[in-house]
């Protein structure tokens, strides 16, 4: 994917799959990518603090575990941008996988009963991961991948719209606030892919620190990982409205958003 400009660092010669636009070792001789892995730090923090609240709300657990699916995915990411190395892309795409598994679970039994498991779509999904665990462990190729991801996120845009018009539709802003970020970073992460050779060069006659922004792999973190944040919202508001909590969604210091559940039930 990205022309071979790049230094040697300290994980050796990449072994990954995918090697992304951003120059390898540039910024320091222990990171392969700098702007890819720290951009993690979105997709890591903000969820294991959404996890806590979630958990001390005594809210589902499957929301825990949302919060704690999406920060396995950074830190997998984290390692695999790090290093490059093969292993640690496995790391950062099977979670993609698995985390996105638990958002369709969540998002399909909204309306289910509370703190009942159902089991035939936990089945149904568990097979899924691992057909692709096992296939893409075989088959190398990473737009396997990349569709089985999609046709997961796919699901996940479909029921939501299908809520937000015929069910709850004053959550439409939260939906399509989370969705246009995420697409918004699916965009970046094309034009990362497609116009790597430009990117590069006129990263070249910028300072490094303007050079960072256009850094648009690391973009494309932020913005799923707010995206996907905001979807986790968006989800667990659609299932306390049901139970009839009171959730609201509050801003942390004016600007992160937050679910806060003002009681337990009213009737
Ligand atoms: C209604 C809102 C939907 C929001 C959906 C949120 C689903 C989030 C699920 C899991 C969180 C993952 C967050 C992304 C982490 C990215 C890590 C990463 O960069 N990994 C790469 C390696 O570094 C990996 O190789 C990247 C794979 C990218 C696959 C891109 C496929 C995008 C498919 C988007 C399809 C949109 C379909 C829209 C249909 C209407
Ligand atoms: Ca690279
Ligand atoms: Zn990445």
């Amino acid at each position: 994917m990205a022309p071979s400009i790049d230094r040697q660092g300290y994980w050796g010669r990449p072994t990954s799959t995918l090697d992304w636009c951003e120059e390898n070792y540039v910024v320091s001789y222990y990171i392969a990518e700098f702007w890819n892995t720290v951009s993690n730090l979105i997709m890591i923090l903000p969820p294991i603090c959404g996890a806590i609240h979630t958990f001390k709300d005594r809210l589902e657990f499957r929301y825990v575990c949302a919060f704690l699916g999406l920060a396995a995915v950074g830190v997998g990411s984290w390692c695999f941008h790090m290093t490059l190395l093969y292993e640690m892309q496995l790391l950062d795409e099977l979670p993609m996988i698995y985390s996105c598994c638990v958002f369709v679970y969540c998002l399909y039994e909204c309306f289910k009963q509370e703190n009942v498991i159902h089991y035939f779509p936990i089945t149904l999904l568990l097979i899924f991961s691992i057909s692709v665990s096992v296939v893409y462990l075989l088959w190398k190729e990473p737009v396997f991948h990349q569709v089985m991801y999609g046709v997961l996120v796919g699901c996940l845009v479909m029921r939501s719209v299908f809520i937000v018009t015929w069910v709850y539709p004053w959550l439409r802003p939260l939906c399509y606030t989370s969705l246009s970020v995420f697409l918004l970073g699916f965009v970046l992460w094309n034009i990362d892919n497609l116009l790597c050779d430009s990117l590069r060069a006129t990263r070249q006659r910028l300072p490094p620190v303007v050079g960072a922004v256009t850094q648009f792999h690391a973009w494309w973190h932020i913005l799923t990982g707010l995206g996907s944040y905001l979807h986790i919202l968006f989800s667990l508001q659609i299932r306390s409205t049901y139970l009839k909590h009171r959730p609201k969604v509050k801003f942390v210091c004016g600007v992160w958003p937050v679910m806060h559940i003002e009681s337990q039930k009213t009737s």
